[in-house]
C-alpha cells in the first residue's frame, strides 16, 4: 500500500527547533485519519509479522527494548529489587549452557516504577555495579493526570532527584477531549523542562483520547513540545496499546522526522503479554519507521508480564535439538 492511501497527514510547524514556546496551529489543520486506511494497513502488517521465520533475533531485540515494569499499590523495596535482579540477568538460569554464547549478557533497557520506589532500583543497580539498565519513573499524577500542573511538575523533579534517568509522564486527557491544544503543548513543554537531562516519555493514554484524529494531534504536539518518546498507554486504561493506534502514532513520528529532522521514540505499553505481541510491535515499527528505530534509544515496549514468555521463547529457539543416544 502506498503511504498516501492511509490518509494520515500532518504539516507540523516550521523546520528547526521542535520545542518552540508556542504551538503553531498549522500543525492541527491537516490531521485527517481514514479508519478504513488504518484497518487495511493493519491487515497488511499482521500478514507481514505472521511470515517472520527466524524469530530468535526479534525476541532478543524485544528483550533489549523492554521497559520491565511494576506499577502496583503494593510495590515494596523487596519486589522492586527482585524486578531489578530479573531485569539485569533475565537469562541467567541458562548461563552455564555453552549454547547460550553471549545471550546471558542480555539485559532489558530499563525498569519502570513509581517515584517512591526509584531509590530501591537505583540502589540495587549501584550495589551490583550495573550501569546499562535505565531507571524510569512514572510521574505527573500517573495514571490519570488529574492533579494541578504544579504538583505534577514537583513529582518529576522528585523522581529525577532520586536518580531516575527516564520519566514517563501522563498528559491531561481532559485537554485533548476539550480541544485545548495550546494548554496541552504548554504543559508538556513544562514537563520537559522539569525533566532536565532525564529522557521524557509522554503517555497519551490513547484509550481515553476518543478519536484517531485526537491521537494523531496529541502525538504531534507531544513531539513538538519536546518529548523524547511518545507512549501509548499507562496500562491502567480499559483499552491500552493497540496496533491500529500504533500505526497512527508512528505516522506522526515520521511526519515530525520529515519536517524537523528530529527522531522521536515510540513506546507501546499496556496489555502486551506474549512474545507474539512483542514481535508484532517490532514488525510494525520496522515497517512504519524503518530499521533505524529498532533499538532501545528509539523503541521500547512497556510491560509488566511479557518477560517470562520472551525468555521461554528465546530458550526454546536457541537450545540445540536434543541428541538421541539410542
Ligand atoms: O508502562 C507500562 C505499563 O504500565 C505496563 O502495563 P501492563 O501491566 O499491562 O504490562
Amino acid at each position: 500500500m502506498k503511504d498516501s492511501e492511509l490518509k494520515v497527514s500532518g504539516q507540523p510547524q516550521k523546520e528547526g527547533n521542535p520545542a518552540s514556546s508556542v504551538l503553531d496551529h498549522e500543525v492541527l489543520k491537516y490531521s485527517f485519519v481514514s479508519p478504513f486506511g488504518v484497518k487495511q494497513r493493519l491487515r497488511e502488517l499482521r500478514l507481514i509479522s505472521s511470515h517472520i521465520k527466524n524469530e530468535l533475533p526479534w525476541l532478543i531485540l524485544a528483550l533489549e527494548c523492554l521497559d520491565f515494569t511494576t506499577l502496583a499499590g503494593d510495590d515494596t523495596p523487596v519486589n522492586v529489587r527482585n524486578l531489578c535482579r530479573k531485569a539485569s540477568h533475565p537469562l541467567s538460569s541458562f548461563a552455564t549452557h555453552k549454547w547460550m554464547n553471549d545471550l546471558h549478557w542480555k539485559r532489558v533497557a530499563a525498569v519502570c516504577v513509581y517515584p517512591q520506589r526509584v531509590p530501591d532500583a537505583v540502589q540495587f543497580f549501584k550495589e551490583c555495579s550495573i550501569k546499562n539498565v535505565g531507571v524510569a519513573s512514572v510521574a505527573t499524577g500517573f495514571p490519570t493526570g488529574q492533579y494541578p500542573l504544579e504538583s505534577r511538575l514537583l513529582e518529576i523533579k522528585y523522581a529525577v532527584e532520586q536518580g531516575a534517568t527516564e520519566i514517563d509522564v501522563v498528559i491531561s486527557r481532559c485537554l485533548v477531549l476539550t480541544d485545548q491544544w495550546d494548554a496541552l503543548y504548554h504543559e508538556i513543554s513544562e514537563m520537559k523542562k522539569a525533566c532536565g537531562d532525564a529522557h521524557m516519555k509522554t503517555i497519551l493514554a490513547v484509550g481515553e483520547c476518543d478519536s484517531y484524529e485526537n491521537i494523531y494531534k496529541a502525538s504531534l504536539i507531544a513531539a513538538l513540545a519536546g518529548s523524547d518518546f511518545i507512549k501509548t498507554s499507562t496500562g491502567k486504561e480499559t483499552v491500552n496499546a493497540t496496533l491500529d493506534v500504533g500505526i497512527i502514532m508512528c505516522r506522526a513520528i515520521r511526519t515530525i522526522y520529515e519536517v524537523t529532522g528530529k527522531k522521536i521514540g515510540f513506546k507501546p505499553a499496556g496489555g502486551i503479554k506474549t512474545s507474539k505481541d512483542a514481535i508484532e510491535w517490532l514488525s510494525l515499527v520496522k515497517c512504519e519507521l524503518g530499521d533505524e528505530w529498532l533499538n532501545p534509544s528509539l523503541f521500547r515496549i512497556g510491560a509488566s508480564s511479557v518477560l517470562d514468555d520472551i525468555v521461554t521463547s528465546i530458550i526454546h529457539r536457541a537450545r540445540p535439538p536434543a541428541v538421541e543416544i539410542i
